[in-house]
């Protein structure tokens, strides 16, 4: 019997989530090991360069999905809010995994009991953006690195933001000081589950993700993805969207929150028909939240 070859960076939060997916795939008798592919982004990671100027998390995925392509795996393993909307035509998504707690966490202070003009760290425009609404005293710094790192950066009387699920993945709950509410605190498309991409011209491998695939995480990520699709790849706002109990609820915010469009839309159920929802809330988010 062949085993599959899941490409995954190095970090502790990456090698846990393929363990996660080679478990499940031994369930259904399917063997795997894990092939750790050290990106650039990892290389740079200790010196809190934002993100953007070495070309955002999608350098990351760039350098795992290159190794399946090229042969040397058969399937990337992605945090899925990690993923562009435009991926490469030679790959699909074959699976997503469960989804874990899709929220944020404060870790460092809850946000009543963080002083007046206290830091928070945190490189998401996103995650600025709302904390920004929510207490406009706040000062921001870039916070960068793996999940251990980013713990041993909580500024003095500050806080820094995290993915519920990445302490999660973890098993570092215990660090967390609040769970924002996603119904507030709108989370990144596809946080909290791992999407799996492996080359469209091998059914084998295609066949092994099929029997692993969450079909209500799939169903919600995509109609959270056809959203931010639709918004355009250009788009650098700070924006999310959540689908969680049949509702989509979507954030976008412009000129440092001068403008802020968030919405609650009741899915149908009929996916596609909600894929064409998700793409008009995009239309009236962007109207919303342009200068022109
Ligand atoms: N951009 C890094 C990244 N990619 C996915 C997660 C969180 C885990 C997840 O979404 O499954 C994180 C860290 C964070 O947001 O705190």
């Amino acid at each position: 019997m062949t085993t599959l070859r899941l490409a995954t960076r190095g970090s502790a939060q990456a090698r846990t989530q393929a363990e996660f997916v080679a478990a499940r795939l031994a369930e259904r008798g399917v063997d795997a090991e894990l092939v750790i592919i050290e990106t650039h982004g990892d290389r740079t990671q200790a010196t809190n360069v934002p993100l953007h100027t070495i070309g955002g998390q999608g350098v990351f995925v760039k350098e795992v999905q290159a190794a399946v392509l090229d042969g040397r795996a058969d399937v990337a393993v992605h945090s899925a809010k990690d993923l562009p909307t435009e991926t490469d035509p030679r790959l699909t998504i074959g699976a997503y995994t469960e989804r874990r707690d899709a929220a944020d966490a404060l870790i460092g202070a809850t946000l009543d009991d963080l002083p007046e003009g206290a830091t928070v760290a945190t490189g998401s425009v996103r995650r600025r953006a709302q904390l920004a609404l929510a207490r406009p005293d706040l000062q921001f710094v870039e916070l960068r690195g793996n999940i251990h790192t980013r713990l041993e950066r909580i500024p003095d009387g500050g806080a820094i933001v995290m993915a519920v699920a990445a302490l999660q993945v973890l098993g570092m709950t215990e660090r967390l000081d609040e769970r924002l509410d996603p119904g507030r605190f709108v989370p990144a498309i596809g946080q909290g589950c791992v999407a799996l991409e492996c080359r469209l011209d091998d059914p084998a491998t295609t066949a092994s993700l099929a029997a692993i695939d969450h079909e209500p995480t799939r169903t919600a990520v995509e109609i959270e993805r056809a959203f931010l699709g639709e918004l355009g790849s250009g788009c650098s706002l700070p924006v999310g969207a959540h689908v969680v109990d049949g509702r989509l609820t979507t954030f976008l915010a412009a000129d440092d929150v001068a403008r802020v469009h968030t919405e609650t839309t009741v899915m149908s159920g009929d996916h596609g028909r909600d894929l064409g929802t998700a793409r008009a809330v995009a239309h009236t988010a962007r109207e919303r939240v342009d200068a022109n």
